[in-house]
């Protein structure tokens, strides 16, 4: 063994034994280390004073070393109990790591954690020393796992301060954490998650949950000293316990077929001795341990034979002891004293846990009632009836200890249905006729539908108007294709048979008006292009015409303190006298028709023969019926964009001449204005020219002041 350290030798993983009640822990450590494929080799320091010699075989059968080490116990041991683990006054004993100089680097893992996957890149770390924050307080690193390279220096500094009882937390993490204080390399959480059944941070948990590597079961509770049915619930917690469940099962939990044993076997008290799943450590594993039994005793009786079975087996030189100490420590059935009285789950004699098991089921008389109860509890659940006839196992849903995104089933896993309820029902094997009753019962009464006598009586008046526009409501003129037929079918209705968008159809000669007209506005339905009303039809209620009125009586009297502003009527357009408001008291104060006509929205289609798919003969001989078309809507034929535009532009340029000052100027001897950029050339797919003139930009003739404002014209000019 090289005393300076950290120079050859190989890689393992290590892990601290001190009681044999850790055993489920390091076994199950070793297993998900090694199912997990790792290449390096385990090994777990032991103090032999206080593991017992079976649980040293245990250790053996997974790991490659099993290492004696002294146990080193705080003497000063008060500061245990600020955080009430008086168990860990020999958890110094971990110190011993760093005398492990005949391996390179150690990847040292507490007993309380279950490997997700082989974390064996840790080894590649340069550093001397590396740990993952400790959740309590993540200043500190928490000890559970560390990277180290043994080398007596760190070793006996550690000692030193370990015979002094220096330690803020009485055991190793704060001792260590004092030693590498100011030289620890800080390796990611995920290499020592420590799950709280109080607090888990859920959204990081769901977003870390895939790389984390190592899990670690901090805190008096662990696993297998709750049980696997201790939670049902399926928080990460849950989730996370299962995992360290999962590999048990994998390893250790008994199958149905070894809990019952052929009957020779039985008989002779061998069979316990026989394992793939090694009893002892179901002892330790809280509510596995299940006695092999194939016939149904008198339970009473089946508890002491078992008892007398597992005394012999678990014999030792020292097995005197056990009725002295009345020590009530963890059992595997967790009949055990509070978990926070850890002490007493430690520091016995080398093997002193089987015994401890054993007593408490001799000694103990409440003990051993309800080891009593367990065992018939066990029996319902678990073993083979007798006869034939049994009572199937209450349903239990599966539990969630196997993680499929990761691993392959538990290679005991049964089909996912094996657990379904089943009911079987058989065929009747009566040979007598069938004979019908007497009477059947009359079928229940008042669960039918009662449809009504009389269909509903359609309502004759229509609904009463809510807003005050619903009052004179106009009826759509147009009419779309599906509507066809039945504009077809009202009497006098006959759907136009020409295109012309000047033709007033029959059904607006029978109806109301179909342009909601307002009184003031004169449509001529020559004049296509003035049909449109600007207006709303509810621009002309009364009571919101008050309402907008008393509104901007009130911005105007605000507003008279700041001239000048858009909107606002010149002083000589009589403000005073409130005429004006004639104009601007709607809400939607568009110009009117004659002030600025507007250009079509919506040409009416053009009708296209082949379009309603289907020859002369499928509708009404040879020509197509045409939809009637909607009142003041240009026909396409008449549509000339150029023409339109510049006839707003010059209507524009006329209003806004007309208020520059140029009154009564007649708007004929202006210059049409330059259209909009790339709409020169532009010509209506349809539209045939009707006047050969076209307008086209000519350079402005007025004075001064219009042609800076007439912007585009002046533009146009000096190009
Ligand atoms: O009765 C015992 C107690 C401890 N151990 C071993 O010592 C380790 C530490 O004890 P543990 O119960 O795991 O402590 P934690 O609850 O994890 O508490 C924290 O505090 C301990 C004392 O500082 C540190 O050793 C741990 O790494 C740290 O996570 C265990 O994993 C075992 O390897 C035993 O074998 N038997
Ligand atoms: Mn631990």
């Amino acid at each position: 063994m090289a005393a300076g350290g950290g120079g050859g030798g190989e890689d393992v993983y290590a892990t601290l034994l001190l009681t044999d009640t850790y055993l489920p822990g390091a076994l199950v450590l070793a297993h998900s280390l090694r199912d997990a494929g790792t290449t390096k080799k385990l090994a777990a320091l032991v103090t032999l004073d206080t593991v017992s010699a079976e649980a040293i075989a245990q250790l053996k059968s997974v790991y490659h070393y099993v290492i004696p080490v002294p146990r080193i116990q705080n003497a000063r041991p008060a500061n245990l109990l600020l955080m009430n683990r008086t168990d860990l006054h020999s958890a110094f004993t971990k110190i011993n790591l760093w005398k492990q100089t005949q391996f390179r680097k150690i990847v040292y893992i507490d007993a309380d954690v279950v490997a997700y996957r082989a974390p064996d890149e840790l080894f590649s770390i340069t550093h001397p020393f590396s740990a993952a924050p400790d959740i309590g307080w993540p200043d500190l690193f928490n000890t559970g796992v560390m990277v180290l390279t043994p080398n007596m220096g760190d070793y006996y500094a550690m000692m030193a301060m370990a015979e002094r009882g220096i330690s803020f937390d009485g055991a190793d993490q704060g001792l260590i954490n004092t030693h590498f204080r100011n030289n620890y390399n800080r390796i990611s959480f995920a290499y020592n998650v420590t799950p709280s059944a109080h607090y888990q941070y859920i959204p990081a948990y769901r977003h870390f949950q895939s790389s984390i590597n190592m899990v670690h079961f901090i805190g008096s509770e662990k696993p297998w000293f709750k049980g696997r049915h201790a939670s049902t619930e399926s928080s990460p917690f849950d989730e996370m316990t299962g995992r360290w469940w999962a590999v048990y099962d994998r390893h250790y939990r008994a199958t149905s077929a070894e809990l019952t044993p052929p009957a020779s076997t039985q008989s002779s008290g061998v069979a316990a001795t026989a394992r793939p799943v090694p009893e002892f450590v179901q002892y330790l594993t809280k509510g596995e341990y299940q006695p092999k039994s194939s016939h149904v005793e008198p339970p009473t009786a089946q508890v002491q034979e078992q008892r007398d079975q597992t005394s012999r087996q678990h014999d030792s030189p020292s097995s005197g002891m056990h009725s002295q100490h009345d020590h009530q420590g963890h059992d595997a059935h967790g009949h055990e004293a509070p978990l926070s009285e850890a002490n007493n789950r430690q520091l016995e004699p080398s093997s002193f846990v089987s015994h401890d098991v054993i007593s408490s089921l001799s000694n103990n008389e409440d003990s051993q009632s309800k080891a009593v109860e367990e065992q018939v509890h066990a029996q319902e659940l678990h073993i083979a009836p007798s006869e034939p006839k049994q009572q199937l196992p209450p349903f239990q849903p599966p539990t969630s200890s196997w993680d499929a995104q990761r691993h392959p089933p538990p290679v005991e896993s049964k089909p996912e249905a094996i657990n379904f309820p089943v009911t079987i029902y058989e065929m009747s094997k009566s040979t007598a006729p069938f004979v019908a009753p007497q009477r059947y019962p009359s079928p229940p009464k008042g669960m039918w539908y009662e449809v009504p006598k009389e269909a509903p009586a359609a309502p004759s008046e229509p609904p009463k108007p809510i807003f005050p526009w619903e009052a004179h409501r106009s009826t759509p003129s147009r009419v779309f294709i599906d509507e066809e037929s039945k504009v077809s079918r009202h009497p006098g209705t006959t759907p136009s048979t020409e295109s012309s968008m000047t033709e007033t159809s029959t059904a607006e000669q029978n109806n109301e008006p179909l342009t909601p007209i307002t009184p003031t506005i004169q449509v001529t339905m020559s004049d296509p292009w003035t049909t449109y009303s600007r207006t709303n039809a509810w621009d002309e209620v009364p009571e919101i015409e008050r309402y907008v009125d008393s509104i901007q009586q009130n911005q105007k009297s605000r507003s008279r303190k700041s001239p000048g502003m858009i909107g606002l009527p010149s002083p000589g357009e009589g403000v005073e006298d409130g005429t004006w408001r004639r104009r601007g008291s709607k809400l939607t104060d568009f110009p009117s028709e004659v002030e600025r006509p507007s250009l079509p929205v919506t040409p009416a289609p053009i009708h296209r023969s082949t379009f309603w798919g289907g020859g002369p003969s499928t509708v009404k001989g040879a020509i197509d019926p045409l939809l009637p078309s909607a009142e003041g809507v240009p026909g396409q034929g008449d549509w000339d964009p150029v023409a339109q535009l510049q006839k707003l532009a010059k209507q524009q340029s006329e209003e806004l001449l007309k208020r520059l000052g140029g009154t009564g100027r007649d708007s004929s001897d202006l210059p049409p204005r330059l259209l909009p950029f790339g709409s020169e050339e532009l010509v209506s797919p349809t539209y045939v020219t009707r006047s050969a003139q076209i307008l086209s930009p000519q350079p402005v003739t007025g004075s001064a002041s219009s042609s800076s404002v007439l912007s585009p014209v002046a533009d146009f000019k000096a190009t």
